[in-house]
């Protein structure tokens, strides 16, 4: 399994100086395969995000191709993105993304009963188990932290077995030891057969990764450190 990016770019309409639209990717290509770990990363604005959600079939490229193997998410009707997204792409998102009215283990099973899925009942017994959430069970998303939260999403991404996991910095509200916590479940996702993304500002992140990607200013960039650039940009 792959998903790959051909010359993905996009343009935000907003008047920028001159211009009356503002690039924040400009055409990069990349490909996830199974069984690794990407980690993106830049500073803040550099088009991180825009290039997660267009990866994830969220958000549509001004112009360029994303082909989960031989499909081409875009070039689907919009039925059949929602169901091979829900399927196959797993997100974790930036900030907020539990439904309030359920309860931690119920956030968690949510995504595999849509479409008319069976409740992964074990994948989400083990998953809270390795995230060290599994005393929240049947708490209420009102009363979590914010690295209680995170790891929830996690645990919900992890539990619907997606082949492709793209995580919007997952361990951006943890203290170090759920850092090490978050960063070891995905790794162990990637070893499963995933394909798996990390947008992180942090340094630690990287020495989890198979691959590392610079973003500055909505382009990859070669940066001469140890962290090569990895052989599958820009192919
Ligand atoms: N809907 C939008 N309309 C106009 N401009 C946008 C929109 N979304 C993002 N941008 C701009 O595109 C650029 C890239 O944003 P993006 O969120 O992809 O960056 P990022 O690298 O993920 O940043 P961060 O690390 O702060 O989350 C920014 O300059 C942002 O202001």
């Amino acid at each position: 399994m792959e998903l790959r990016a051909e010359n993905i770019s996009r343009r935000y309409f907003r008047k920028r100086g001159e211009a009356n639209f503002f690039e924040a990717v400009k055409p990069v290509s990349l490909t996830l395969r199974g069984g690794k770990m990407t980690v993106l990363k830049g500073r803040s604005g550099s088009g991180k995000t825009t290039l997660l959600h267009m990866l994830a079939g969220l958000l549509n490229p001004s112009e360029g191709k994303v082909f989960l193997d031989d499909t081409d998410l875009y070039a689907l009707e919009d039925a059949e993105l929602s169901r091979v997204r829900n399927e196959k792409i797993g997100v974790v998102p930036q900030g907020r993304s539990a439904v309030d009215t359920l309860t931690v283990y119920e956030n968690i099973l949510l995504p595999g009963l849509l479409y008319g899925g069976k409740p992964r009942t074990d994948a989400a017994e083990s998953w809270m188990e390795a995230l060290d959430i599994s005393s929240l069970r049947d708490v209420m998303p009102a009363e979590l932290s914010g690295g209680e939260l995170r790891r929830m999403a996690i645990a919900r991404t992890l539990t619907a077995d997606p082949d492709v996991i793209l995580a919007d910095e997952p361990t951006g509200d943890l203290d170090n030891e759920n850092t090490v916590i978050v960063l070891d479940a995905l790794r162990q996702a990637a070893k499963a057969g995933k394909a798996v993304l990390v947008v992180s500002h942090e340094d630690d992140v990287e020495a989890y990764a198979d691959e590392v990607i610079r973003m500055d200013a909505g382009s990859f960039i070669a940066d001469g450190s140890k962290t090569q650039q990895p052989s599958s940009v820009n192919e």
